[in-house]
């Protein structure tokens, strides 16, 4: 079996070397040439698989190491019969960490007080029930809109997409899509985005091009910069909008499902998925190709309130600040490769849930939003 692979995909030698011939290439790149007799492709999310890529090839099977899908042209896939997964939920933890850590970095900056906050989230899949749930079981008053659920989770209220735009804090957790009776491109744009209020925080961590970068920025500039900001992903990728990033809090080059476990179970997740379509047994067992974290447990100063301990706990274990910072710097360098470089080298992160933060009082909370128990 030949194998063509992202090069940014970690664990594919250990998992896939004995099923077959592996070579790897830049997803971004990637030609039909380049594939031509290949059986089998693993793509992340910055490779267009479509008739472009596929036709007149041998592909049978395409795995995509992602949660999102909106690189694919699945219906072309369906139509010439090529085999597809891609990896539901596989770094949801991850996003959810991000959502948490950046609304912590806002308390220690800005003093948003994110646990006596109104939630109001775009999206109530594997991400969005994750962040949901997390705010839910810390006692946050959560409204969620999902024109495709009929069914909220517990302690989690869904309403139209006005009702969460007037919440405190706004997570954005929909797919891109453009077809269907609810698309999500452009879907929050000039009348909702003229809505928002000073004090209000928006957190784009699901696709750009669900918000309209011009009307936001124009909107920022309305309220005299008083909107907290966290972009993770941008309409132009890999060539964001500085000037929209330039008035972030935290901007980062989407990478809030960069986890070292979340990247790990997206490989883990296909591997298993390409086995079960070729009919070939599983020989890696999950703990073999999923990393346990660096830091199993953590003490924290008792004296420290409830919000601080909170804010503290997660930033110890990641700070997105530090990839925002990164993210500012090499992007001024002006190259259109700085986006695929930062995603490239990006310095790993352990999930919340790979460590224990010990606290006499607020064991139970630091819990809730994903520490291990
Ligand atoms: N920044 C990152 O690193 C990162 C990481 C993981 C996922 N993502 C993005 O987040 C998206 C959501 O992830 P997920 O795991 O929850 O996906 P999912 O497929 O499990 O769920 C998506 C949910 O969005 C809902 N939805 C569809 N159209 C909508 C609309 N117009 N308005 C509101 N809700 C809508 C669907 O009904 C579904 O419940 C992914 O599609 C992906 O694009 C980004
Ligand atoms: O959809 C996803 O799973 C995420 O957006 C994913 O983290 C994107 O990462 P990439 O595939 O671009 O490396």
């Amino acid at each position: 079996m030949k194998i063509i692979a992202d090069e940014n995909m970690p664990n594919v030698e250990k998992l896939f070397s004995a099923l077959g011939d592996i070579t790897f290439a830049n997803g971004r790149s990637l030609t039909n040439s380049m594939i031509k007799d290949a059986d089998v492709l693993l793509v992340r999310s910055v490779t267009k698989v479509n008739k472009t890529l596929l036709e007149g090839t041998s592909v049978k099977y395409v795995g995509s190491a992602t949660i999102g899908t909106d690189h694919v042209d699945l219906d072309y896939l369906k139509e010439v019969g090529i085999g597809f997964n891609s990896a539901p939920g596989c770094n949801a933890d991850a996003v959810a960490d991000y959502v948490f850590s950046s609304l912590a970095h806002l308390y220690l900056n800005k003093q948003l007080n994110w646990l006596t906050s109104t939630i109001g989230i775009v999206g109530q899949g594997n991400v969005g029930q994750c962040v949901a749930a997390r705010f839910a079981a810390l006692g946050c008053s959560v409204v969620a809109y999902d024109p495709y659920t009929e069914c909220a989770i517990q302690g989690v209220k869904l309403g139209s997409l006005e009702e969460v735009m007037r919440s405190d804090i706004i997570s954005l957790h929909a797919p891109l899509t453009y077809t269907g009776q609810y698309p999500s491109a452009d879907m929050i744009q000039g009348d909702l985005i003229n809505t928002l209020q000073p004090g209000q925080t928006i957190i784009s961590a699901g696709r750009g091009g669900v918000i309209n970068e011009s009307a936001l920025m124009e909107r920022y500039r309305a309220l005299n910069g008083k909107l907290n900001l966290v972009f993770d992903v941008w309409d132009q990728e890999p060539t964001p909008n500085l000037s929209m990033a330039a008035i972030c809090d935290i901007a980062t080059p989407h990478i809030a499902g960069y986890s070292k476990q979340g990247r790990e179970k997206g490989t883990w997740q296909i591997y298993n998925s390409l086995c079960e379509f070729f009919g070939l047994s599983v020989k890696s067992r999950f703990y073999d190709a999923v990393s346990s974290g660096s830091i199993e447990e953590l003490h924290l100063n008792c004296e420290l309130s409830r919000i601080e301990s909170l804010s503290r706990a997660m930033l110890s274990i990641y700070d997105p600040s530090r990839d925002s910072n990164r993210f500012h710097q090499v992007m001024s360098s002006g190259s259109v490769s700085s986006f695929d470089w930062l995603r490239k080298y990006y310095v790993e992160r352990d999930e919340f849930n790979t460590c224990k933060i010990i606290h006499p009082k607020y064991q139970q909370a630091l819990t809730s939003i994903g520490f291990s128990e």
